[in-house]
């Protein structure tokens, strides 16, 4: 038996003045269900995320988290949503346990309430041992787990977040996604953003594709596999530092028209319609001075699908 819809997006649509970011996108996400929100930069990604936390408006549609919508009720609807933002919005200055005071504080919470929820929200995300120490001693993998303990304090059945693994190296991405998977498992409805195909593969339940601002695709990640540009040859790298933006400017005009290239923060994501042009693409990214602390080309997903295909039409056979 599938778990409730927490959150419900219905035919939204949001503008920036005369700009529509989104159009009419639909999603909902259960509780028990990680959902991860795909697309390519300025599709809509972080709009949809922000509309469904209620920092933005929609001009049209409804979104409505455990039936309450921010509309007729927003108290109610800003009690069940935690929204993890993409750059860590906590103090520098501030210990773990004061910098979750201060924003406790901001949602009204006090006392022995207010303590004990604190103490919660460090042991959720493993920072107990760290909570007197400032936060400007942390690494990034920290910092985004403070930053996700700030959503957890109210203890939202919705968490949504943006870009989580931007700037975390592959060993803080797997540490984030066990975390994501308890939570979870304990009943919460994840939606969150990301570049990456392999990472939504491997973390999401369910994937849904942004495209121009519409939903082009949802569905579980091994059904999508077999139908979202993953004949691509891809890579996705760490890079040592985040890039300036002229830099990024200068890549992009030395790329061919078919290359695309997602920054953010210090991933990246390369893709092509060949490996030769995916190999072209790399070393024109390399000459500009870019450097990668790691990457990887996850074949591995189109392997899987085409033997799974081979399989199947062996069994037949
Ligand atoms: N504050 C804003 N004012 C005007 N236009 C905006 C604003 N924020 C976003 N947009 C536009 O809305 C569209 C969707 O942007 P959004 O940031 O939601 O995309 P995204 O998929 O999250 O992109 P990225 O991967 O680069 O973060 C884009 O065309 C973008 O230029």
């Amino acid at each position: 038996m599938p778990l409730p819809v927490a959150l419900s997006l219905v035919d939204v649509t949001v503008r920036y003045g005369a700009r529509t970011a989104i159009e009419r996108v639909s999603l909902d996400v259960r509780r028990g269900e990680i959902v991860g929100l795909l697309g390519p930069n300025g599709s809509g990604k972080s709009t949809t995320l922000a509309v469904a936390a209620g920092v933005l408006d929609p001009v049209g549609g409804t979104v409505t988290v455990d039936e309450h919508t921010r509309t007729a009720d927003p108290v109610g609807f800003a009690q069940r949503v935690g929204l993890v933002p993409q750059e860590p919005a906590v103090y520098e200055e501030l210990t773990a346990a004061a910098n979750l005071t201060f924003f406790g504080q901001l949602y009204g919470l006090t006392g022995h309430d207010l303590r004990r929820r604190v103490t919660r929200a460090l042991a959720r995300v493993k920072l107990t041992d760290r909570a007197q120490d400032r936060v400007s001693a942390f690494s990034g993998g920290m910092r985004q787990r403070l930053n996700l303990a700030v959503a957890l304090l109210h203890d939202p059945p919705v968490l949504l977040l943006d870009e989580p693994t931007a700037s975390l190296d592959p060993a803080s991405r797997d540490a984030l996604f066990a975390d994501l998977t308890r939570f979870r498992d304990d009943g919460h409805a994840i939606l969150l953003t990301t570049h990456h195909m392999d990472e939504a593969e491997a973390g999401c339940d369910r994937i849904a594709v942004l495209e121009g601002g519409r939903l082009a695709a949802s569905g579980p990640p091994a059904e999508l596999l077999h139908t979202h540009r993953i004949d691509r040859a891809v890579l996705y790298g760490h890079l040592r530092t985040r890039p300036p933006k002229y830099l990024e400017r200068a890549i992009r005009q030395r790329l061919n028209a078919r290359v695309e290239l997602e920054i953010t923060g210090r991933r990246l994501r390369l893709s092509a319609d060949t490996s030769e042009q995916l190999g072209t693409a790399l070393a024109a990214l390399l000459v500009e001075g870019l450097e990668l602390e790691s990457f990887r080309t996850p074949a591995g997903a189109l392997e899987r699908a085409l033997r799974s295909e081979e399989c199947e039409t062996g069994e037949r056979a």
